[in-house]
């Protein structure tokens, strides 16, 4: 589904990915960890187009999109839940979420579409008419995924996607990525929270210093506390 070969990435003259290679197959959930300042973002940003300045190759679904611009990746069914969340202020939680049908890419039947994510997410349909930024954190970023779902994307990157949020809601955002999963849709998980990730994920891809230094099964990750402790302790 994506197969990234020889990435490197700069912010202006700084070289923070050198070389990454991995690929993500379709309908599984792959955790990407790794320390603080490891590279991950810039990982992302570079799948979605947003890095100033790259080289190596990105395709996805078959497509070399590594010269797409960000919104022609969108299109193709790439969608990305940033790890500050965007939620646009004066617009309610209902605007926030017509949003993610803006750049819509197969003619979705809105008020459907929007039906379909209101049974998905009961708390944000008790709150449609509310402005989105005044929802709590938790809930903000659940709108930040119902807007990413919306328009039915094949892979959804997510940024941190449980930081600051209460275990409750932790644990629903778990039992939605599975069930996404489940009904087929590509999951890359950026995450700091290394244990919930990999009792998510299928497989587990480690970066350090912009270098990829480890891949598995998410399994033997969540066994091996040592390599845990080397490239994930914080
Ligand atoms: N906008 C930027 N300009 C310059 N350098 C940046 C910028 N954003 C990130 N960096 C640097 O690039 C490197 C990789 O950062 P990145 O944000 O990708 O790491 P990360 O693994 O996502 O970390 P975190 O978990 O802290 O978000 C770091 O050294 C960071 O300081």
């Amino acid at each position: 589904m994506l197969e990234i070969e020889g990435l490197n990435g700069w912010y202006g003259a700084s070289h923070v990915l050198h070389g990454v290679s991995f690929a993500v197959e379709p309908g599984e959930i792959v955790a990407l960890v790794g320390r603080n300042g490891a590279g991950k973002t810039s990982i992302i940003r570079s799948i979605m187009g947003l890095m100033p300045r790259t080289t190596g190759s990105i395709r996805f679904n078959g497509e070399d999109i590594t010269r797409l611009k960000a919104h022609a990746r969108y299109a193709r069914g790439l969608a990305y839940v940033p790890e500050e969340r965007r939620i646009v202020r004066g617009l309610t939680v209902l605007e926030n979420l017509q949003l993610g049908l803006v750049a819509d890419r197969q003619g979705i039947d809105e008020a459907a579409a929007i039906e379909e994510i209101a049974r998905s997410f009961p708390r944000l349909k008790e709150r449609l008419h509310q402005e989105g930024v005044t929802m709590s954190g938790g809930e903000q970023q659940m709108l930040a995924i119902a807007r990413a779902m919306i328009a039915k994307p094949k892979m959804i990157l997510l940024d941190e996607p449980s930081e600051g949020i209460m275990p409750v809601l932790v644990e629903e955002m778990g039992v939605l990525f599975r069930r996404l999963r489940d009904e087929g849709t590509t999951l890359l998980l950026v995450e700091q929270n290394v244990e919930w990730a990999l009792k998510l994920a299928d497989r587990a891809v480690i970066v350090d210093q912009g270098e990829i230094v480890y891949r598995s099964d998410a399994v033997t990750l969540l066994a091996d506390k040592d390599i845990q402790e080397r490239y994930c302790a914080v």
